[in-house]
């Protein structure tokens, strides 16, 4: 398998594959200067990497936007999920193709994780979640039961929402924010409790 995007958070993805025992095969990334990451070649093209149709991919890349615009650029390829072996996942629960399951991460019962999402080390996602795709939990965040994230929403460092809250898409929750009322689409919430300070351009 490969990742695309040599990033910080493809460092991440690369010891989660690691600690699961799985054969990655190196990374694509378009900056030609980036040569390797960790003790793996960084590929500039899928040609040059000799990539074969029966290949899987993660998109490493953390940033939510264009995370979603190599997933649309790459439609076609097998995609893959890394799961860390120390996450406790529900086997009621579901996690879409390429998402990516950190340490320490804790998806309760019924919740439903969508595709090319980051839940990022050490977040509690609890019972009838719903988190959309490209969405980012970020590390120590914690989601009450029955809280929705909309598609592209980053849950900020530490931030925590209470339970059965509505947060809409592309919106951003800021660090340590605490959240208790639905927050709407494209909306950037900080504090607690949070309030809006301001909004994200619609895609
Ligand atoms: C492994 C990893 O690294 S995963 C990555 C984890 N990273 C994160 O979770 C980052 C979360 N990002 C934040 O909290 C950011 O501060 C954001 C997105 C909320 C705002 O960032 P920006 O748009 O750059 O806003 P900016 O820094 O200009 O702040 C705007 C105002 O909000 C305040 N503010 C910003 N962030 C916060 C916050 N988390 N809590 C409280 N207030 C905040 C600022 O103090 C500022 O207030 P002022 O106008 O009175 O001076």
């Amino acid at each position: 398998m490969f990742l695309y995007g040599a990033s910080g958070h493809a460092k991440v993805i690369c010891e989660i594959l690691e600690a699961q025992g799985r054969n990655l095969y190196g990374l694509i990334d378009d900056n030609p200067q980036i040569t390797s990451l960790l003790d793996y070649t960084v590929y500039n093209t899928l040609q040059q990497a000799a990539v074969e149709p029966e290949d899987e991919f993660i998109i490493s890349i953390g940033n939510n936007r264009i995370r979603k615009i190599v997933a649309q650029k790459l439609s076609g390829v097998k995609v893959t999920n890394a799961i860390h072996p120390a996450a406790v996942i529900s086997p009621r629960s579901s996690i879409g193709g390429g998402t990516v399951v950190v340490a320490n991460v804790c998806v309760n019962v019924h919740s439903t994780i969508g595709e090319h999402v980051i839940l990022n080390t050490n977040c509690s996602i609890d019972h009838d979640c719903v988190v959309g795709d490209f969405a980012h939990i970020s590390p120590g965040v914690a989601l009450a039961g029955d809280v929705h994230i909309g598609e592209g929403t980053q849950i900020g460092i530490g931030a925590c929402v209470k339970q059965g809250v509505r947060i809409g898409k592309w919106a951003m929750v800021g660090a340590g924010a605490v959240i208790i009322r639905d927050v709407p689409d494209y909306a950037v919430v900080v504090g607690n409790p949070g309030r809006v300070i301001k909004m994200n351009q619609p895609e």
